[in-house]
């Protein structure tokens, strides 16, 4: 059988480019499916296009192709940033793609159009560390080690190229540089390593979408839309996790929180207010509690907080302050500003209940009791 030939490979790896391009693009246009980032993907796969073009060979030929394979390499980092939601600022990719890009067009107008190789093979070793790095970040909360890995391990092969090509060049490789310094159309081992690291560096990235995709859709089941905290069910879910903590010998505290009076909220200031007054009891709860502790919206103006590590005495403590605390920051609406109060029920369970059966309805039985005595308290009992 005929081996294929470096140009039969570049061309396939040119049509997957383009045929990548495409599906990005309609990922952002059609299904609004993380538009900038799909843009910025798409961006990626058809500037390496024309990088991979058999064009003749002339000693612009290479600049060109290096300058382009570059925009791909850091449209592909600011995609992937943008696709795991990374908070941190893009300054990184935009200097060193900034520099090495100065250096070309410096050596462009100098007329040493040949000379591109180290500057884009080290600027191309930066951004593939950079992607490496940030895939590492990005994915490990969502993927298993061995998968977290497979997605990263076409970047750090992307890196080591380069790093290997910038080596070569120096001359600091001796007999095995021939390779990495050959014009792509004339080496069918290179042509073919491009083809499959983009095959791999393309499965990575549908992965990361899919990884994005669960991850919002496992929020939105997850999460109230109007305060942002735990719904109702995703709030049982961690009781029952908890709970398990309570049987291994910790403590944990249920606190019940429901406004008093809610109703003269909507009925004097309309239900528009009384969604804001509920954003506002949210933010003052949040803001009153540990990283660990838990606070879910159980319904209408009823949340609830879970307190791990936290036995009866000190959950009466938290209790007192988100009180007096709710008591003490009026809520503003309109210029207007109204007080709202709570009813706190509180149920503790610690080591000694060895049954770890500590749940809601007795902190639910506490709370109606606060009603019942008047509002504006926090009544509390071990499980
Ligand atoms: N604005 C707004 N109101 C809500 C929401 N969910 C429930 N409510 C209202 O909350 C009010 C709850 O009223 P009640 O159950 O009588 O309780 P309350 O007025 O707070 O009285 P006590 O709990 O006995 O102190 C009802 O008027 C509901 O319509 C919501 O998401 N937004």
């Amino acid at each position: 059988m005929q081996p294929l030939d470096a140009p039969t490979l570049l061309m396939v790896t040119v049509v997957f480019n383009c045929f990548g391009a495409l599906v990005w693009a309609a990922l952002a246009l059609l299904f609004r499916l993380a538009p900038r980032a799909a843009w910025l993907v798409a961006g990626a796969h058809l500037s390496l296009v024309p990088a991979l073009l058999p064009l003749p060979l002339t000693p612009w030929s290479g600049w060109w192709a290096d300058a382009f394979k570059l925009l791909a390499t850091a449209l592909l980092a600011l995609g992937v940033r943008q696709l795991m939601r990374l908070s941190q600022a893009r300054w990184d990719i935009i200097a060193i793609v900034g520099l090495t890009a100065l250096l070309l067009l410096w050596q462009a107008l100098s007329g040493e159009g040949g000379a591109s190789l180290v500057p884009t093979s080290v600027a191309m070793a930066l951004l593939a560390m950079i992607i490496f790095r940030d895939v590492l970040i990005g994915a490990a909360p969502g993927f298993s080690t061995l998968v977290t890995s497979l997605m990263s391990a076409p970047f750090a092969a992307l890196a080591g190229v380069n790093v290997l090509r910038v080596l070569a060049a120096w001359g600091l490789l001796g007999g095995g540089s021939t390779l990495l310094l050959h014009p792509r159309q004339q080496s069918p081992l290179l042509a073919a390593l491009w083809l499959l690291l983009c095959l791999c560096i393309s499965m990575g990235l549908v992965a990361l979408l899919l990884h994005r995709l669960i991850t919002r859709i496992g929020q939105l089941t997850s999460t109230d839309t109007l305060t942002g905290a735990l719904n109702r069910r995703a709030l049982q879910q961690r009781l029952v996790e908890l709970q398990a903590q309570v049987r291994r010998g910790r403590p944990l505290s249920l606190l019940m929180v429901d406004v008093d009076h809610f109703k003269r909220v909507n009925d004097s200031l309309g239900h528009a207010a009384g969604d804001a007054a509920l954003v506002h009891l949210t933010e003052l709860l949040r803001q009153g509690i540990r990283d660990v502790d838990v606070l879910g919206r159980m319904g209408g103006e009823e949340f609830c907080l879970l307190l791990p590590d936290t036995p009866l005495a000190a959950a009466v403590e938290v209790a007192e302050r988100l009180r007096a605390r709710l008591q003490a920051n009026p809520f503003v609406w309109q210029g207007r500003s109204q007080t709202l109060t709570a009813s706190f029920g509180l149920a503790a369970g610690n080591s000694d209940d060895a049954s770890g059966r500590i749940g809601l309805g007795l902190a639910d039985a506490q709370l109606y009791q606060a009603k019942a005595q008047g509002r504006n308290r926090v009544c509390a009992a071990q499980a």
